[in-house]
């Protein structure tokens, strides 16, 4: 880098020759001299990029690569994927995505836009030097692009927020194993902090328990309530997966709020790939059984899901509506996630209150010791505008 004064440069030379002024070389300080920051890295499954069969080929193919996801052979699975999978299952899923597509995208996506905004804003209210970042573990925006932020933005801590209220190995820990993967990258690691499930939480059980009585104050109570969790395969729980009894156990704490006897709700499993056990009762075949027992209406609940996607609003609220119908019933109806939810937002921001305790940029400005990391936070940023960096 070749760094001379401007001054000392006719302006068309300066301009000509494109070489790094004194204010330009100052501009280049490194951020890690202004005032440290923290990180909430929110962590979802990820989208395809278009409801098309090539989008879809792309997205699978990362996703269902992922050891964490499938637990199959390699050699195997590469025929499975390669020979079935990508040729069979992309133009099925395209067409199931496109039923749900909006005008911004995927519901997924846009949907967690919005609570990630709402999270922010919630959080700067009180935590200034807070930021929320958005990532998927497959497709856009990924892990490496929030990683990539870090130094930029002088992040010193991060605390990483898979957006999963039960722990799954093939979905938290896939999260985790992509982050560490990305810091992996960098020469000056943050300190980092993960939040491993948080379906115990009073104020996330409180939450979906009042969405429930929020449906049912508005439309009545149904025959049966079904709590529907996305599915993992049966041997994944023998090897020592807790997600199945997180599950059960989300699914009786937010009925005991409900004051609901066990006769009136059920707990399944959705959304099963392949021809391996599953965990069971299966989503599609109890609402077949209860249809033809006579139950004329439903309503279901997807709470291991935070943000409505394909797997809700197509698979539940559309593919087994049709089938239950079929079958005998007369209405199916659907209890949308917390999405960007007042609820939801605020559940999120105490539960990251909770997991960042004891780093300073947690602190808040209403806390014990605020005027002394006040007048740090200053004089970073005073130091920092000193040096132009804005
Ligand atoms: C072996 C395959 C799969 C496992 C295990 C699995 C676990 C799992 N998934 C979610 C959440 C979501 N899954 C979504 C879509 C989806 N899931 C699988 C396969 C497995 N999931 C596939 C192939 C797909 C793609 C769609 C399709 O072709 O059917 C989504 C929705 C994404 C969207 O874009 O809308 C979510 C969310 C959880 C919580 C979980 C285990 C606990
Ligand atoms: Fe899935
Ligand atoms: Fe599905």
């Amino acid at each position: 880098m070749v760094v001379i004064d401007e001054d000392s440069v006719p302006e068309n030379e300066m301009s000509k020759a494109k070489l790094i002024t004194t204010r330009e070389a100052t501009r280049q300080v490194p951020a890690h001299c202004k005032a440290p920051r923290a990180a909430i890295l929110m962590v979802n499954l990820g989208t395809p990029d278009e409801p098309t069969a090539p989008a879809l080929r792309r997205y699978l193919r990362q996703f269902l690569s992922d050891p964490r996801v499938i637990e199959v052979p390699k050699p195997i699975w590469w025929f499975i994927l390669n020979g079935i999978i990508l040729p069979f299952r992309a133009p099925k899923s395209a067409r199931a995505y496109a039923s749900i597509w909006t005008e911004h995208g995927s519901p997924l996506l846009i949907n967690n836009r919005r609570l990630a905004d709402e999270l922010q804003r919630e959080l700067h209210r009180t935590l200034p030097r807070v930021d929320v970042m958005l990532a998927m573990s497959y497709g856009q925006p990924s892990i490496d692009q929030a990683i990539d932020r870090l130094r930029a933005e002088n992040i010193q801590r991060l605390l990483v927020l898979p957006l999963y209220p039960q722990y799954s190995a093939t979905t938290t820990a896939s999260v985790f194993d992509a982050v560490t993967r990305s810091l992996g990258r960098l020469r000056w690691l943050p300190e980092v902090r993960f939040i491993n499930d948080y379906c115990n939480e009073p104020d996330w059980l409180d939450a979906i328990a009042a969405s429930i009585r929020d449906h049912q104050s508005q439309h009545g109570q149904a025959d049966q309530l079904l709590f529907s969790f996305h599915g993992i395969p049966k041997r994944n729980l023998q090897a020592g997966d807790p997600y199945y009894c997180q599950c059960q156990a989300s699914a009786r704490q937010i009925a005991e709020r409900l004051q609901m006897p066990d006769s009136q709700w059920k707990l399944s499993f959705q959304s099963r790939l392949g021809k391996a056990e599953w965990l069971k009762p299966y989503t599609d075949e109890t609402l077949r059984t209860m249809a033809k027992n006579g139950v004329k209406r439903v309503q279901v609940i997807c709470p291991g899901f935070s943000i409505d996607c394909l797997e809700t609003l197509e698979e539940i609220a559309e593919e087994n509506r049709e089938e239950f119908i079929e079958a005998g019933g007369q209405e199916l109806e659907y209890i949308p996630c917390l999405n960007d939810s007042p609820a939801h937002v605020k559940l999120l921001a105490n539960l990251c209150r909770k997991h960042g305790q004891g780093w300073p940029e947690f602190a808040g400005q209403r806390a014990a010791g605020e005027d002394a990391l006040k007048a740090r936070v200053e004089r970073a940023d005073q130091a920092a505008e000193r040096l132009n960096l804005g």
